[in-house]
């Protein structure tokens, strides 16, 4: 893949400023994205949004929390608006955009956008996933819902149960497909995509793409257009990222603690690999003195969702989270993410760090290592192409552990006593570990992960068939077995001005090439799109179709550069009062107050 950052030629265009008015828009949608408070579309939306509109299969990669979900979503309303009834008949309202996704808090969430955008439209929507009764979700598809969001285990039973018909989807979107393949999910899409009509246009939608999910992109999608804001894998720019290298496994606690404390972060979610050690991590800074939670796959959806609102109202300070958390989250100004553990897959990397420094809002992502996690920083910069600053963490003595002793193992010190003393750390030098040591990816797994457990409440209504779906499956976590990694929310950040915070949207970096595509994206229907200075723009060495594809990109992201610094693409306070799913608190802070304590 041959990367080009060429810049606008000499006399080209003045990149054109896009609005949403711009795409012909139903006056009905324009009217909610106004009520959002969305001034101006994010690069991801100034390109995807007219090349849906237009009818094309896409395959479409942004950095986080860029805004890809209005990306597909308003695009896909749009073209229900012809077929939107106002009658009260089910049959008036057949499902006919499904849209896929890997996670039920994140399926929760992709609804709470949908809800916004279709206020003033008759169109219906609703989301099934698992982990919930059943039963009100039966009743929302029989009552007869346009949009349909839905994990695909969950949706499966419903199929099963003859709850939904599939027959008239005209528009499916595989939202974080790469994800849904690392679940295991890869045989129920198959089995969806059976149940649809062939004549439909197919979306994906993700911040990664690795080559599997490129794989099945050219057997699920037709002839897709390859829409690239950033270089897959890119990591969100405005995050500030340090790796810092801890002497022992036993340190990494108190290095959080100590974190936290000396940053003065205010909220933050702390990643860890496995579900014992978010538990143990978070009763530890528990005892530490933090308003700390944990959420993972073995807790029930009731109590993730009940942490993800205390999270998101900002009650909780410190959110523990295993990779339920990774994606999707949403959470308006969320200052930073800490990797307790280095993530088993790079791609999670990436993901993890972007639930901070979302919608041009600036973040800190945090990292502990220790010898063992040589291998995972590699992968990690070798994905991102980027390499980390790793530096030395020294947790002083009397930083160390207030509630907890440490045991020589470092593994089940759950104690009492231990130390006193004020948070505190000292970070020097530089440090990069020596290869470090392989066998932690499955090794930290079986670390209470339970590679073939299952929750009690998972295992109640299920079938047969549902069974034997998830023992194909590769996770070992029965939350992930159902799609039901936890992601949601948006909460309390730094205090922005709206204006500030989305004009730091980036111009990002165009990619030249795919070789998997033979149809690459030129973006005559993107208003504003063509003419923006890409004409002459270089592929850095790819040719004929890559270099189309190289100067289209180059184009849109000099528009895109352009909606995001000249217009300072964002909400206004207009929109305020439509922040999706915001506490009123989370308002203040969008329209540029200071948030409450
Ligand atoms: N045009 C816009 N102007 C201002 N804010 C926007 C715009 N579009 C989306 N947003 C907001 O930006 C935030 C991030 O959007 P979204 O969750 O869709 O990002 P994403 O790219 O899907 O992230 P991820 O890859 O982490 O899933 C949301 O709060 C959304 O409401």
């Amino acid at each position: 893949m041959t990367l080009s950052t060429a810049p606008a030629p000499e006399g080209a265009p003045e990149p054109v400023t896009i609005t949403f008015s711009d795409f012909d828009l139903h006056p009905d949608v324009l009217k909610a994205v106004t009520a959002a408070g969305y001034t101006k579309p994010t690069p991801i939306q100034a390109q995807a949004i007219p090349v849906v509109m237009a009818g094309h299969d896409v395959m479409a990669a942004a950095q986080t929390g860029t805004g890809k979900t209005a990306g597909f979503a308003l695009p896909i309303i749009n073209a229900l608006m012809p077929l939107a009834s106002h009658s009260a008949s089910p049959a008036r309202h057949p499902v006919r955009a499904l849209i896929i996704a890997p996670t039920r808090e994140l399926a929760d969430q992709i609804h709470d956008n949908v809800k916004t955008y279709i206020q003033f439209t008759p169109l219906r929507s609703t989301a099934v996933f698992g982990g919930v009764d059943m039963n009100p979700q039966t009743q929302a598809l029989r009552g007869g819902v346009e949009i349909l969001i839905a994990t695909p285990g969950r949706l499966l039973d419903h199929v099963q149960q003859k709850s939904v018909n599939l027959s008239q989807v005209q528009l499916l979107v595989l939202d974080e497909a790469d994800r849904m393949l690392d679940m295991g999910f890869l045989p129920d899409i198959q089995r969806i995509i059976n149940l649809l009509s062939p004549r439909r246009q197919n979306l994906m939608f993700s911040a990664t793409f690795s080559d599997e999910i490129r794989k099945l992109a050219k057997r699920f999608l037709n002839e897709p257009k390859l829409i690239e804001v950033a270089r897959p894998n890119t990591l969100a720019e405005n995050v500030e990222q340090t790796v810092y290298h801890v002497a022992s496994e036993d340190m990494k606690r108190d290095a959080v603690a100590a974190l936290i404390r000396d940053r003065g972060i205010e909220q933050v979610i702390v990643f860890s690999n496995t579900k014992i050690g978010a538990g143990r991590l978070a009763r530890h800074l528990q005892k530490e003195g933090f308003l700390a939670e944990a959420i993972h796959g073995d807790k029930s959806q009731q109590e993730r969702l009940k942490t993800l609102d205390g999270f998101k109202s900002g009650e909780i300070r410190v959110l523990v989270a295993t990779d339920v958390a990774a994606r999707g989250l949403d959470i308006a100004e969320l200052p930073a993410v800490i990797n307790y553990d280095l993530p088993h897959s790079p791609e999670d990397y990436v993901h993890r760090i972007g639930r901070t420094g979302r919608a041009g809002a600036s973040g800190m992502a945090l990292s502990l290592m220790s010898d063992r996690d040589g291998k995972a920083l590699a992968d990690i910069e070798k994905l991102t192409k980027r390499k980390l600053k790793v530096e030395t963490l020294e947790v002083p003595e009397a930083a160390r552990g207030r509630g907890e002793r440490r045991s020589r193992t470092g593994g089940d010190d759950r104690g009492e006593g231990g130390y006193r003393g004020e948070g505190g750390y000292r970070s020097e030098g530089s440090y990069r570990g020596e290869g470090g040591r392989e066998g932690r990816r499955d090794g930290a797994r079986s670390d209470g992960e339970g590679r073939h457990g299952r929750s009690r409440g998972d295992r109640d209504d299920r079938n047969h068939d549902r069974r034997e779906r998830r023992d194909r499956r590769t996770w070992d976590d029965a939350d992930r077995r159902d799609g039901n990694d936890g992601q949601d929310g948006r909460l309390r950040g730094h205090a922005a001005s709206a204006r500030d915070r989305l004009a730091r949207y980036q111009a990002v970096k165009p990619v030249a090439d795919d070789p998997l595509f033979n149809s690459p994206y030129v973006p005559e229907a993107a208003p504003g799109i063509a003419d923006a200075g890409g004409a002459g723009a270089d592929a850095g060495g790819a040719g004929g179709a890559a270099a189309q594809v190289a100067m289209s990109a180059a184009g849109a992201a000099s528009a895109a550069g352009a909606v995001a610094s000249g217009a300072a693409a964002g909400r206004t306070a207009a929109g305020a009062n439509s922040a999706i799913r915001r506490p009123a608190r989370k308002l203040a802070v969008l329209l540029g107050g200071t948030p409450g304590k």
